[in-house]
């Protein structure tokens, strides 16, 4: 596996390594010993049965799991975001965006950051005041305002209603064209892996049982014939039938 990830990488700069990972609880191992390599600027979708362990490797990488063993070194600044937004709620946006920024260009990056997923004018809202999806843009807005190398999503869009989670997509293509950072994408969603992803990695029985790459160019459709084959293909090793 440590070779076959590292064969992707062509000579890119690992923005993240991860060797040998393993977790249990108790008696259960969920992660039995993952090797995984990120170049910068990719973006990396991590698909896998319910309680396949995708959060669990998540956490870890972020460096939220004191309990883990093998190794994981981010090469530069990560930041995380979660399926909820985890703002906190006395605090206004604008505050919740720049928590732990310090600097004398801290407002600058504040606005900035927040112009960039469309909420400029609501920095001074309270996050009760927000609807589900731009409280999880102000999240995204909070993960870019560190200018991170690499952003670790854990089903960001998951818990947001069909139309605004498409909406999400594209403003993270946009977002990742711009600043170029990498990505791991938690996800249930076999079409949001496609529509993002340059690699998709399926996570089975504790370790990456296949890796994918996603060769369909920077404009992906739903309708285009290989997006499908590779949405079967993807089904089928998910144990999902699709005729
Ligand atoms: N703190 C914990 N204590 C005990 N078991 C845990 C803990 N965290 C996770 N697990 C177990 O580890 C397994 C993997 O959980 P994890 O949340 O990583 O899966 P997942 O692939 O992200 O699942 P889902 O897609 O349903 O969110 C599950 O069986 C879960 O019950």
């Amino acid at each position: 596996m440590a070779s076959r990830t590292a064969g992707h990488l062509n000579g890119a700069e690992p923005v993240l390594t991860a060797h040998a990972v393993r977790r249990a609880f108790g008696p259960t191992v969920v992660l039995a010993g993952v090797d995984l390599t990120i170049a910068r600027g990719e973006v990396v979708a991590l698909l896998g049965g319910s309680g396949s362990g995708k959060s669990t490797l998540l956490r870890i990488l972020a460096g939220l799991d004191g309990e883990a063993s093998g190794t994981s070194v981010v090469h530069g600044t990560a930041a995380v975001v979660f399926q909820e937004h985890r703002l906190l709620p006395w605090k206004r946006v604008a505050e919740n965006v720049g928590l732990g920024l310090s600097g004398a260009d801290g407002p600058g990056r504040i606005r900035r950051a927040l112009a960039e997923v469309g909420l400029a004018e609501r920095d001074r809202a309270w996050p009760a005041e927000l609807s589900g999806g731009q409280a999880q843009r102000v999240a995204v807005a909070r993960a870019l305002v560190r200018e991170p190398d690499l952003l670790l999503l854990d089903e960001p869009f998951g818990a947001l209603d069909a139309l605004t989670r498409l909406r999400m997509q594209i403003l993270l293509r946009r977002l990742r064209a711009e600043h170029g950072f990498a990505a791991l994408l938690v996800t249930h969603d076999v079409e949001e892996a496609l529509l993002l992803a340059d690699r998709i990695l399926l996570l089975d029985d504790g370790r990456i049982a296949a890796e994918l790459p996603v060769d369909l160019g920077p404009t992906r459709t739903p309708d285009d014939p290989a997006f499908g084959a590779l949405r079967r293909h993807l089904l089928d090793r998910l144990g999902v039938p699709t005729t």
